[in-house]
């Protein structure tokens, strides 16, 4: 027997939780379902969890920041094995909490790998749902890569599980992934190397402060290696032989460890979606602005799994679900508002960026009045002992509004939060500056980054 719904949410995310929810408060008889125990990536396998890690790293790095200034860190260590189980007192209550919830509210919560059977129909472990609406959140995976070899590659879930780290960790890709993780394992006690395909790593941040990261990210033993393919990898004892060309120069190098860091894609395979006729490739489920599917007029789809102009990112899975829910709760084609979503990147110090790219203001021919600082020797900073700060603000001359804000220095992935405000409400340089912050805070400093 087929069992009927408004809505069917595939994947419980932080995107399908929430449009979930809303339909049901709304009155809808709604239906979640998740292959895996809910909670999705950003709650059991990312933002969250790699945040409690990240804090042993803080502490590390804080302590050796201040050396020789009251601080006498001879001796501090992290202990891996226990940074996990910290990890986990956060991690194993979220499926049950979060389903409860979902129950309270009145959502039929169900277990399994869903598949679309036609075009208002999904089957999930032989039996048969159908629905009015779909909602297709089923986020992201690793990228395949194809290189003979790359089966030895961890992702970063398994990289967030080990019982120990060992010393000698490659991370293949200079994006997000590989520079937070490398950023905990070098203050964990490993020497990691960074290995990107490109000159340029983290292309979606400031050039000028994603030099300045990787210096500092040096100096605490993390090397970067530019303009790097790997050509095989191979088992070798207790660790693993990697075949390269640096710049072309071909060079054998053994690790312990091999970690995936060279994107993700949406994780669609397994839905069929051909059998309910929705477009799809990979870069996600195509869509319109509002968010349905341009060939399935009962599809949605938001968050990693969504070819949209947002990053695939928490906040942005969010806004997006909460937009189609909204929109097929009352058949409206509202389109998300992007602006002054910041995002970070969770180095020590931390990388943030709301906007605009310098580049990208200038190619829209805006004329742009740089604003650099650099903040290493500002008190906030002085005050830690961090020797490496910097910001640029992006200011359009003919309004007086920022039109993007790149932050590197500890605190600063709160301090983005003042400038995506900024932007979102349109406010002026002058006006934002008429703030008055509680003093000494590093928010008492925009008014001089600005
Ligand atoms: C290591 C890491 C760290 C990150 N850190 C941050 C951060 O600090 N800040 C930030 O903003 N973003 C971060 N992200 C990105 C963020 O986690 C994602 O953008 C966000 O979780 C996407 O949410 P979602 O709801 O779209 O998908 P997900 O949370 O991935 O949920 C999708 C769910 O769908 C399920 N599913 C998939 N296919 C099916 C199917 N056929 N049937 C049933 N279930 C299915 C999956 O099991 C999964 O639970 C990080 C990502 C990673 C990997
Ligand atoms: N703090 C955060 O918000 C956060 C943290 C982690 C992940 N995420 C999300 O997860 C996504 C995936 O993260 P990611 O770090 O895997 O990807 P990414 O897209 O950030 O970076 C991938 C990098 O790998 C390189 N690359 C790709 N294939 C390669 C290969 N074969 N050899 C060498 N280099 C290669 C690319 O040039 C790029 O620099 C991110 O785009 C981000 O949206 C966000």
């Amino acid at each position: 027997m087929t069992r009927s719904y408004d809505l069917i949410v595939i994947g419980a995310g932080m995107a399908g939780v929430a449009a979930a929810n809303k339909c049901a408060s709304a009155g809808w008889r709604v239906a979640i379902v998740d292959a895996l125990p809910y909670g999705g990536t950003c709650a059991l396998r990312g933002c969250d969890p790699k945040k409690i890690l990240r804090r042993g790293a803080e502490i590390i790095d804080s302590a050796r920041l201040m050396r020789g200034k009251g601080i006498d860190d001879a001796g501090l260590s992290m202990n891996w094995a226990d940074l996990i189980k910290h990890k986990h007192g956060f991690t194993d209550p979220v499926p049950r909490n979060m389903e409860d919830s979902l129950s309270g509210n009145g959502v039929d919560t169900l277990h399994g790998q869903a598949r679309f059977t036609n075009a208002h129909t999904i089957a999930i472990d032989g039996r048969s749902y159908d629905a009015a609406h779909f909602l297709i959140a089923a986020g992201a995976r690793p990228r395949p890569l194809d290189f003979p070899g790359h089966e030895h590659l961890v992702d970063s879930t398994a990289f967030m599980d080990l019982p120990a780290l060992p010393r000698r960790i490659l991370f293949v890709g200079g994006g997000f992934i590989s520079f937070e993780f490398a950023h905990i394992a070098a203050r964990a006690g490993s020497t990691p190397v960074i290995l990107d395909r490109g000159p340029r790593p983290l292309k979606a941040f400031d050039p000028d402060l994603v030099e300045l990261l990787i210096n500092r990210g040096a100096e605490a033993g993390i090397e970067l290696w530019r303009s790097t393919t790997i050509t095989s990898i191979e088992k070798s004892g207790g660790g693993y032989q990697v075949s390269l060309a640096r710049s072309g120069r071909p060079e054998d190098v053994e690790f312990d460890l091999i970690v995936h860091g060279a994107g993700r894609i949406p994780e669609l395979s397994g839905l069929d979606l051909d059998a309910a006729g929705v477009e799809w490739d990979e870069q996600g489920v195509r869509v319109a602005a509002h968010l349905q599917s341009t060939s399935n007029a009962a599809v949605y789809a938001a968050g990693d799994a969504a070819y949209t102009p947002g990053m695939p990112l928490t906040p942005v899975a969010v806004i997006e679900a909460k937009v189609a829910a909204s929109n097929m709760l009352k058949a409206t084609t509202t389109v998300p508002d992007y602006t002054g979503i910041p995002t970070a990147v969770f180095t020590i110090p931390e990388l943030t960026r709301v906007g605009m790219l310098e580049q990208q203001a200038r190619d829209q021919g805006i004329d742009v009045d740089v604003r650099y600082r650099d903040t290493s020797g500002w008190y906030s900073n002085y005050r830690i002992g961090e020797t490496t700060a910097a910001t640029k603000i992006l200011i359009d001359r003919s309004t007086d509004r920022i039109v993007g804000a790149h932050l590197l220095g500890p605190e600063y992935g709160e301090l983005v939060n003042f400038f995506g405000l900024a932007m979102k409400l349109e406010l002026t340089t002058h006006q934002l500056k008429s703030m008055t912050a509680a003093y000494p805070t590093v928010g008492s400093d925009v008014g001089s980054i600005l």
